[in-house]
């Protein structure tokens, strides 16, 4: 895990220095805990934090009263109901050295008796809340206020997913956790707060709390409620033996009452026996974090039994027997200097954000994407405003909204463009996505140079400056055209001489035969790429058979669905007249080894089952591949590894059965070692094929001959490796 620059302080010269972080920070921490929209980000916060505890502890005498470092909330009061039993805060870990130290310092507490277990959990960055249930229904709702006493905030009752209005049993309860935002809840309270003429939010945690404590408002606005505690005893609750249950039990528990909890997420809260396994599952959490649909700023350890809990106590502001361990943060507040506008091959006019550089997660980041027109609208975006901005493992910076409180009055609003920046021609502004209505045409010179890539028609010798001039001197208008190129014609164009021509003459001509997938790859359907291709060409089997396909019978193909299918059918529908060119031009459109679906009819025959070698896997491949394999490009890999029976993606999940992981290697080889998913080299993967295909040919004739298959050698049926 990278360094957590929230770790590092800067040194506070003197007194005034000091008064002058503290103002800073108090600020800062009042608009946080108060409107929910500090001017700051939190890893800056937590730096200049740091500094204040620094001069604190080296000159106690002289520390301020007012400085945030000492309570709950940083003292901030908001709201007058008391709460039955404190809301804590929690202590901070930044490395793996710190949470050794930490969890010996619970272990001193328990008079040096190893903890008996720990749970492991995300730490939710939302706002938290207490939900009181009388008799199975839900009748308070207070925030943490500074601990002691919270905000009376009811009135959101009925719109938190997570928070029935009554429990499967008719229980009394206090529950707390997190509200937050899911990505649709945001964009769904962006739109309402902008549609009513407020400003929308900077990021979703300043939009739960903003939410959450706004009364008296003409709309509702949707969240999510995940708990990571309540009160267990029996003083509090008749839930019967509360106390008794461990904390992961607890949340079992509390999921079993019908309360929002991250129990079926991939980060749901687990048991570890050691420290060890604790902070595997740390940095599990760590690395799933850009997948879910909540945002979280660390996982939070807790001692699992409730007697260790008891006897480790509770410190004034945080518990003993708990600690989050934070991960760097993913969020920082940069300036929006520029919108630019570029055209995509089939014609899509995307925006995307020139930012002030900034430094996230370690990584400096300049652009982030802007997905549409309407998206600026919602999120209600100036030039030269201040703009929190996200990124969290592989994923796409993205402008999260502005920070309004720091808006000088100078700021511009964003141009859209009146025509198509590229050609000119107007804008189809039908959906959300705007598109020159040329279309294609448009992207012409970038839809070519993609039909000619290594994924698609792999035409070696067809740069950037020959598809330019082709276009440019009339001789192709898409890639069907290529196929129709002569000799004299790829001589008139600027340096390219005898032997360079006939090389791609040779080139174009090699490409007319490549399976299905491939060619249908080149075409650059809307919502397709190197993998769906292949899915359809292996599904369909012609192109015929995929252009006469209904929307249902796109829908069934896996990875499509509903969604996808009518915008793949529109497309293809589209696409038809290119379609028939390669028909004219005899390009190839059947897919390789291709066999129809068999019939109900019982008097046919079914194929014999034989399991291939990677069959019901499903496999993801990283890195560059090496030994037997080296040289394969992406596409390659995935055609290889649907002739082994496997089923390929591109990202690392927990469906993942298997990562071949070739050289270089990043951070999807992490993200597979933490979820624990099997990882071979590609020579693993090679061998695991060669066997596993011999065996499956082998095992075909002995049912032919009328005996029974043996299991051939199989990742699904043991170790291939071992047998090798
Ligand atoms: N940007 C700013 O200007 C600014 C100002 C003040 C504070 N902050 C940020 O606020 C944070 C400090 O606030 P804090 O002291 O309230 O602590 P915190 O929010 O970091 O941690 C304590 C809270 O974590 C929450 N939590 C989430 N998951 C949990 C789980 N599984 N179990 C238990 N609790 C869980 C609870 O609500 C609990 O109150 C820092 O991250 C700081 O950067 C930012
Ligand atoms: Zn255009």
């Amino acid at each position: 895990m990278t360094t957590n620059p929230a770790h590092t302080a800067d040194s506070l010269l003197d007194e005034t220095a000091y008064l002058d972080a503290v103002a800073r920070a108090r600020r800062a921490a009042d608009a946080y805990y108060g409107t929910g929209e500090p001017d700051l980000d939190d890893e800056t916060y937590d730096r200049l934090l740091r500094s204040i505890v620094a001069w604190e502890t080296a000159h106690p005498d002289h520390a301020a009263p007012e400085s945030p470092s000492r309570q709950v909330a940083a003292g901030v009061t908001l709201g007058d109901v008391p709460h039955t039993v404190a809301m804590l805060s929690l202590g901070n870990v930044f490395s793996d050295d710190d949470l050794t130290t930490w969890a010996a310092s619970v272990e001193r507490r328990l008079g040096g008796a190893p903890v008996a277990g720990w749970a492991v959990e995300p730490k939710l960055d939302g706002v938290a809340l207490a939900a009181r249930y009388r008799d199975g229904r839900l009748v308070q709702l207070v925030t943490r206020g500074n601990g002691t006493t919270g905000e009376d905030v009811s009135h959101a009752i009925g719109h938190i997913v997570g928070l029935p209005l009554t429990l499967t049993e008719p229980v009394t309860i206090e529950v707390r956790g997190e509200v937050l935002m899911t990505e649709a809840q945001f964009t769904a309270a962006n739109t309402l707060r902008t549609e009513h003429g407020a400003l929308a939010f900077a990021n979703r945690r300043n939009a739960s709390s903003g939410s959450l404590r706004a009364k008296d408002r003409a709309y509702q606005i949707a969240q999510t409620f995940l708990a990571y505690a309540a009160l267990t005893v029996p003083e509090h609750t008749d839930v019967p033996d509360l106390g008794t249950l461990t904390h992961t039990q607890l949340i079992a528990r509390l999921a079993s009452l019908g309360l929002g909890t991250t129990a079926g997420t991939p980060v749901a809260t687990v048991a570890c026996a050691t420290l060890q396994e604790a902070l595997e599952r740390v940095h599990q959490v760590g690395a799933l974090r850009a997948d879910l649909d909540f945002e979280l700023d660390g996982a939070v350890i807790k001692a699992d039994d409730p007697d260790d809990q008891a006897r480790a106590g509770f410190g004034s502001r945080t518990p003993h027997w708990a600690t989050a361990y934070k991960f760097p943060a993913v969020q920082k507040i940069t300036v929006l200097r520029a919108v630019e506008w570029s055209v995509g091959r089939t014609g899509v006019i995307a925006p995307r954000a020139v930012l002030d550089p900034v430094e996230v997660a370690g990584t400096t980041i300049t652009y982030a994407t802007l997905h549409n027109p309407a998206d600026i609208t919602r999120r209600g975006l100036m030039i030269g405003d201040h703009v929190v901005v996200y990124r969290a493992g592989e994923v796409i910076p993205r402008v999260e909204g502005a920070v309004s409180t720091l808006r000088t009055g100078d700021e511009q609003p964003v141009v859209f463009p009146e025509a198509c920046p590229r050609c000119g021609a107007d804008i189809d502004r039908r959906q959300e996505r705007w598109r020159c209505t040329r279309g294609r045409a448009c992207g012409q010179i970038e839809a070519i140079r993609y039909a000619v890539s290594r994924d698609a028609l792999d035409i070696d010798g067809l740069g950037e400056k020959i598809v330019v001039q082709l276009v440019d001197k009339g001789l192709v208008d898409d890639f069907a055209d290529l196929f129709t190129l002569n000799r004299d014609q790829l001589l008139s164009l600027d340096r390219l001489a005898d032997k360079s021509a006939d090389n791609l003459l040779a080139a174009i001509q090699d490409a007319k035969t490549r399976p299905l997938n491939r060619i249908f790859c080149a075409l650059g359907v809307l919502g397709t790429g190197r993998t769906m291709s292949l899915r359809l060409a292996t599904h369909f089997g012609t192109m015929a058979a995929i252009q006469a396909a209904t929307i249902t019978d796109l829908e069934v193909v896996d990875g499509i669905g509903p969604e996808k299918a009518p915008t793949i059918a529109a497309d293809l529908a589209e696409l038809a007249l290119l379609i028939d060119k390669l028909v004219a031009t005899g390009v190839n459109l059947t897919q390789p080894g291709f066999t129809p679906p068999t019939t109900d009819d019982p008097d046919e025959p079914t194929p014999p089952a034989v399991d291939l070698p990677l069959a019901g896997l499903t496999v993801v491949v990283t890195g560059s591949m090496t030994g037997p394999l080296a040289g394969y490009s992406r596409t390659e890999m995935t055609e290889l590894i649907v002739r082994a029976g496997g089923r390929p993606s591109s990202n690392v999940s927990a469906r993942t059965h298997l990562l071949v992981a070739g050289d270089n290697a990043g951070s999807k080889l992490a993200k597979a070692q933490a979820l624990g998913i099997e990882t071979i080299t590609p020579d693993e993967l090679a061998e695991t094929i060669r066997l596993g295909l011999a065996a499956a040919r082998i095992a075909m004739m002995a049912m032919a001959a009328g005996g029974t298959p043996e299991c051939p050698t199989s990742l699904t049926c043991g170790d291939a490796r071992a047998e090798a």
